[in-house]
């Protein structure tokens, strides 16, 4: 068994915005570099963690975290829909093995996915069918949000099942973060007819779907001039987290409180979660080194945008 990891932000935004010429070249530069370190390491297995924008998971029944036997992508924000190549006999095997490490992980037998998920597997392979992937959900969007320190022990028992697999190499994927506050509606704030969608909106009309993206597609263009009413980035958060990512001292995020990372670094800043997930699980199978490390705070995609890589 061999393991890497690669985590990055993803945003709905990247087919949808202009960030200045050379943000974007530096973006798809470092995407380039990664997609390099990916085909060198030449995968035979992928574990990606995840979050869900109220396409899979809804308010009717919102697990923590949930590993998909199938995944179904939805295709929302322009990314691919269509079927992962799921090996769910070793899903169901990693589910298992953390639940037996006293993490209790929910399961589906036929996950949805949306963009968190599939943004990264299209950079990295072109198609989210190309490698064999375990999808799971961590839930960055949805509160209430589980502590730090168990998303550090769910991904600490995925590693271990991970360091059994002899003959695989397995990549670890998180997606997500860093500090952002794109306009997800939250159910305290959000409308009756956004309550709706939250709380079991599958499979939304195309005008509904088509709706719901253009309002996060005129946010960014008000954030990047200034004028929306939503969380700055905040760089100096996301170069903390950066660091702490590398120097293989998770244990240092066990206290850091939901509402403080919400206050400090935007309502969708809990998808670091996904990030302290991958970590656990690659620290679980040994020391590792970071190979890259690329930021920029880029308003116009609405976030801090972030990607590591590490074996
Ligand atoms: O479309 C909706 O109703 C919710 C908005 C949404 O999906 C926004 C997603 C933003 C990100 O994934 C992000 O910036 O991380
Ligand atoms: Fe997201």
């Amino acid at each position: 068994m061999s393991v890497a990891l690669v985590c990055m932000s993803h945003s709905p935004l990247l087919e949808f915005a202009d960030p200045p010429a050379d943000v974007g070249a530096a973006v798809e530069d470092a995407f380039a570099q990664a997609r390099t370190f990916v085909e060198d390491f030449d995968p035979t297995l992928v574990v990606s963690f995840a979050p869900d924008h109220y396409n899979g998971f809804f308010y009717e029944l919102m697990p923590p975290f949930c590993v998909g036997f199938e995944a179904v992508a939805v295709g929302d924000y322009g990314s691919q829909a269509g079927t992962l190549d799921v090996p769910a006999a070793l899903a169901e095997d990693l589910a298992q093995a953390v639940i037996d490490r006293d993490v209790d992980m929910a399961i589906s037998r036929r996950m949805r996915i949306d963009h968190g998920a599939v943004q990264p597997l299209e950079i990295l392979f072109g198609d989210i069918a190309a490698r064999r992937v375990v999808p799971v959900f961590v839930n960055g969007v949805a509160a209430p949000f589980t502590p730090m320190r168990r998303i550090r022990r769910m991904g600490t028992a995925v590693g271990e099942f991970v360091a059994t697999l002899s003959g695989e190499r397995v990549l670890l994927i998180g997606s997500g973060g860093l500090s952002h506050d794109p306009p997800v509606p939250r159910w305290e704030t959000a409308t009756d007819r956004q309550r709706a969608d939250l709380l079991d909106g599958r499979d939304p009309a195309p005008d509904a779907r088509e709706a719901r993206q253009r309002r996060v597609i005129e946010t960014a263009r008000a954030f990047a001039a200034g004028e929306a009413g939503i969380r700055d980035l905040n760089p100096e958060w996301d170069a903390a987290f950066l660091d702490i990512c590398a120097s293989g001292d998770l244990e240092e995020v066990d206290g850091w409180s939901p509402a403080r990372m919400a206050e400090d670094a935007g309502n969708s800043a809990h998808e670091v979660r996904t990030w302290l997930a991958a970590f656990s699980a690659l620290r679980a199978c040994g020391g590792y080194d970071v190979v890259q490390r690329f930021y920029r705070p880029i308003p116009e995609l609405i976030a801090g945008f972030g990607l590591m890589t590490a074996r």
